[in-house]
């Protein structure tokens, strides 16, 4: 099955350098003090959860540690010191490690899976950037503001009937439909189904499985995944079928997605080379990116309205920030959200807890020392394990577990050493989708708590789910409709829809930024 070679006949995916190999004093890494032979560290390991396992061996083991499993020993670094000489682009790229290299079966050579030396990758940003300018932002928001007044429509049927609400699966309806519609003009229809569109259960059954693939004796694998590698055939294949139909389509409209991603998948050659993407290469970025574009924003949006319902304090005084900037706008513009201040301070706390993509790899790009310290050869490779940079107590204080949006007012931000907040990973591979992200989640906040009052299951307590991604497992909220601001024409408690024409509608009002040809139109200076 050509899905799993890279990973299963070797044991090993490929570029895969072992530990021993790429860290000539790997001894003198902290490990697990109970090391069983063959095994490894698995003591005590939970195999659906290992990167809370990790964060356990990094609280005993300290700023940098490895832990082996059936063979692969792997480097964690997680001190602030150590991540900011990692984040040196000219001594260390991104690294396709084990999880990410899982994937390549099913996303191959797409801007997130692409070995740095692969032509697609350059080739795809470069097409692709664009997609994610501020002009083009501001294209999506008017489908954006659509598709969470769909979430809201969703929720209000479920506070008429007393019920509460699925918050992990609404928010993964809405950013699926967020992703589909503005970057392919595709509806799958999440909210009209009362079990998660069979996309998302192809993609969480994939996801799951490269998790997995990590968890077993690499030689064992064939045997003791066979039964989960039928099914995550099956999985793939349904991803590629729901994708070629989705690219058909498209063609056969002859474009007419004005410019959306797909448009410029299809369509737009490089500037400099006048390349465009193969039709396989498009396959694997659609994929890519309807799957990179919504799980990891749903799980940060799930993991912000689970501390907006713990502490009632911060939500009154995001919602009063709404009220504030918003006033009794049914439609906020494109311009509004960013203006929302303290909401993305609630958002970028939730992901300093839960970066939703909790871990991105590094490798050295030739023989160099790592922190003057550590000395590392030419394609060694260390993961960072986001969750505990953002939690190292000399950056973040002793109580670095505690919820506080404050720890990011500007000047909390400016005192703090680069490279200590990295929820979207480094360099030139950190994340393309940054501000659709970012602008999407603000937006859903702000509708949200204008709206609603949350209140959490008091017996809730918090329970990470883990699939390569992070998310709130079983989170239910009950809401409580605001009341409704009669002189308002309760135009906020209920948004216009019609009012303020759908898809592609620009704000006037907002003068676009002129675009230097030279840089990047995703790499912002906080990088
Ligand atoms: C809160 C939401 C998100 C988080 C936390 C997140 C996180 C990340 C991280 C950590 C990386 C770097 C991975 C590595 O170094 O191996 C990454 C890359 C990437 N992300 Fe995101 N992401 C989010 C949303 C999005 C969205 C909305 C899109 C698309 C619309 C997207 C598309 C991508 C792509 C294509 C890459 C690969 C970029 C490259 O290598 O050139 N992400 N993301």
């Amino acid at each position: 099955m050509a899905a799993t070679t890279e990973t299963m006949e070797t044991g090993l995916p490929r570029g895969f350098r072992s530990a021993e190999q790429g860290w000539p004093e790997l001894r003198r890494i902290p490990r697990p003090p109970h090391r069983l032979p063959l095994l490894g560290d698995v003591l005590g390991a939970d195999r659906h959860r290992p990167l809370q396992d990790s964060m356990r061996y990094a609280r005993e083991l300290g700023p940098i540690f490895r832990r082996r499993a059936f063979g692969k020993e792997f480097v964690f670094v997680w001190g602030a010191r150590l991540v900011a000489d990692l984040a040196d682009e000219s001594r260390f790229a991104k690294h396709v490690g084990l999880g990410v290299a899982n994937l390549r079966p099913v996303a191959g050579d797409g801007l997130f899976t692409a070995y740095n030396h692969e032509p697609n990758w350059q080739l795809a940003h470069d097409v692709l950037a664009p997609g994610f300018s501020r002009e083009a932002m501001e294209g999506y928001h008017g489908m954006m503001l659509s598709v969470a007044e769909r979430l809201t429509d969703h929720w209000d049927r479920h506070l008429a009937a007393g019920r509460t609400v699925d918050v992990p699966g609404d928010m993964t309806r809405l950013t699926l439909e967020t992703i589909a519609r503005t970057g392919f003009g595709h509806d799958f229809g999440s909210f009209e189904r009362d079990r998660p569109h069979p996309f998302v259960t192809a993609m969480v059954g994939t996801l799951t499985y490269a998790q997995r693939l990590n968890s077993v004796p690499g030689p064992l694998a064939p045997l003791l995944l066979r039964a989960a590698a039928r099914r995550n055939a099956a999985d793939m294949a349904h991803l590629n079928r729901t994708v070629d139909g989705l690219v058909a389509a498209r063609r056969r409209s002859g474009g007419g997605g004005e410019g959306d991603l797909l448009d410029r998948m299809l369509a737009t050659a490089h500037p400099e080379t006048g390349e465009k993407l193969s039709p396989e290469n498009v396959r694997k970025q659609v994929i890519t990116f309807l799957v990179a574009g919504h799980e990891t924003t749903s799980g940060a949006l799930s993991f912000a309205l689970h501390y907006l319902a713990l502490h009632p304090a911060v939500a009154a005084r995001a919602r009063a920030e709404v009220d504030q900037v918003w006033g009794d706008t049914p439609r906020p513009g494109y311009d509004q959200v960013a203006k929302l201040r303290y909401v993305r301070r609630v958002l970028d706390e939730s992901l300093r807890l839960w970066p939703t993509a909790p871990a991105f790899a590094r490798e050295a790009r030739r023989d160099t020392v790592l922190a003057g310290d550590h000395p590392m050869r030419r394609g060694a490779w260390a993961l960072v394990l986001t969750p505990m940079l953002h939690r190292e107590p000399e950056v973040w204080g002793e109580d670095a577990e505690r919820f506080d949006p404050d720890r990011f007012t500007p000047a909390a931000v400016r005192a703090r050493p680069p490279h200590t907040f990295k929820p979207f990973g480094t360099g030139a591979r950190a994340c393309i989708g940054r501000q659709f992200a970012l602008h999407e989640a603000t937006l859903v906040l702000g509708l949200l708590l204008r709206r609603y009052e949350l209140s959490a299951d008091p017996g809730y307590r918090l329970s990470v789910a883990e699939r390569l991604t992070l998310m709130p497992e079983g989170l239910r909220l009950r809401l409580e409709r605001r009341p409704a601001r009669e002189e308002a024409g309760d135009a906020w408690a209920r948004p216009a829809r019609a009012a303020a024409g759908d898809d592609r509608r620009h704000h006037p009002a907002e003068p676009a930024e002129p675009r230097s040809a030279s840089r990047c139109p995703v790499r912002g200076a906080t990088d």
